[in-house]
Parts: structure tokens; sequence; C-alpha cells
């Protein structure tokens, strides 16, 4: 699919993100089987699946034929960032037929000591016609990002840096300034937990949203409910 048509198919739409890595529940080690989270996505009309890990990647794509926003989350000394923060994880995305890159666009340390904005220059060069969604936690990132040239913004980050406000919340505020001040695709990401708070984020302006796990991670989706059970007691 074109740049043109997968903005075009996820426009006002609900993305959902199927992850689970290592220590997660639904993390097994001899198989991906997050192609079946992403195979129920489907089901329910999402117009795409953001995923992380390579196999993951692979077999979604396999399953449901739509495009997939991929994403490494490894963690290196030296490194805060830990969406796919270096061109090997990019190299193998491309290669995994990613259609769209995700990759940490804050502003925090680096290991190999050149700028996230070198970084971006350096992925456009080696790959002209990527596409990459920069995963950023507040404005100044956000629009750093959006200088840089990249495709698509998304507020992921937000709360989980140490700079940025920890509510268990989405960042509307945030999704409304990147939504007015930039003129590349937003996408609202980030603690969307139920049905009126994705509404509210699209209202914000925002290209498209990220749902992930308040809809494919069981243990988070549990642990709501006793949450709310014990705090009713
Ligand atoms: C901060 C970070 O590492 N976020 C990751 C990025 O891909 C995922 O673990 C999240 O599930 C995703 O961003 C969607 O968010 P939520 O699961 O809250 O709907």
């Amino acid at each position: 699919m074109t740049k043109k048509e997968i903005l075009d198919a996820i426009h006002g739409k609900m993305i959902i993100s199927c992850q689970a890595v290592e220590g997660e529940p639904l993390y097994v080690e001899e198989k991906s089987i997050m192609y079946l989270m992403a195979r129920a996505a489907k089901q329910a009309g999402t117009p795409a699946i953001r995923t992380s890990s390579i196999r993951d990647v692979i077999a979604i794509k396999e399953e449901t034929g739509l495009p997939v926003i991929g994403l490494v989350k490894i963690q290196y000394p030296g490194y805060e960032g830990y969406i796919t923060p270096t061109m090997k994880e990019v190299d193998d995305l491309v290669a995994a037929g990613s259609d769209v890159v995700a990759l940490d666009c804050t502003l925090r340390k680096r290991g190999d000591g050149i700028t996230v904005n070198e970084f971006i220059a350096q992925i456009k060069e080696k790959y002209p016609d990527i596409i990459l969604m920069a995963d950023i936690s507040n404005y100044e990132e956000g629009i750093n990002a959006w200088k840089c040239g990249v495709d698509i913004v998304g507020t992921t980050m937000s709360g989980y840096t140490d700079y940025t406000s920890k509510k268990d919340e989405p960042d509307y505020e945030l999704m409304e300034r990147l939504a007015k001040d930039t003129d590349i695709p937003v996408i609202g990401e980030g603690k969307i937990h139920y049905p009126d708070q994705a509404v509210k984020a699209l209202q914000t302006g925002v290209w498209a949203i990220v749902v992930g796990g308040a809809i494919t991670r069981p243990l988070e989706i549990a642990q709501r409910f006793q949450k709310a059970i014990e705090n009713s007691k």
C-alpha cells in the first residue's frame, strides 16, 4: 500500500495495537500468538495493526493482510528510549515488510551519541520511501519530529518519560495541540482505556487513534476490574 492509501485507510479510525513482549502473559516463547488478537481486531473492523517484534509483524501481516505499524522494543545500555532505538531494528522491520516503522523520537539520551534528528536523517537517507511514525511524549518533541520530516506523530510516550505527567488517562491536550500545529497526521495513542475516551480522543482533531492494552492485554483489563472492585469496598 502507498503512504496515501494507508493514511486514507486509517483516517478517523481506531488502529488496534496487539503486543506482548517477554514477561507478559500472552508472550509465548515458541511461537507468536498475537496474530490471533490481530484476527479479532480485523473482525472488529480495524484498518491497521500496531505491533512489536519482527515475528509478530510477520505473523500479523500474514494473518490479516492489513497494514502494520511495526516497532521493536529493546533496551540497550545508554539508551533511555526502547522503541526501535537503532538502525538494526529499522533494518529488521523494513526486511519484515513493516508498512510503517514506529520509533522513539523523544529527546532523551541515546547511547550512540547522535541526536534523534540525526538518527531520523540517517534512516531517511537509507530508506527514502520509508513511512515513519514518531513516538513522542510532549509538544516540543512532536514539533521537533515533524520538522525532521517524519510522516506521522504519535502521543505514545506521554506519561512514560520523567518529565511528563503520569496521569492514567489519554493526553487529550497534547493530541489537540499537535493536530492543530502540524500538517502531518497525528495519532492519539496511550491510555485510551474506554470507548468514550476513544471518541473524545478522535474529537481532538487527531487523524486516528491507537488502542492497545484495553483490547489486547487481558492482565491489564482484569486488573482494572479488580481495582474498581477493591476501591468500592
Ligand atoms: C509506552 C509504550 O511502551 N507503549 C507501547 C508502544 O507501542 C505499547 O506498550 C502500548 O500498548 C501502546 O502504545 C498503546 O497504548 P495503550 O496500551 O495504553 O492503549
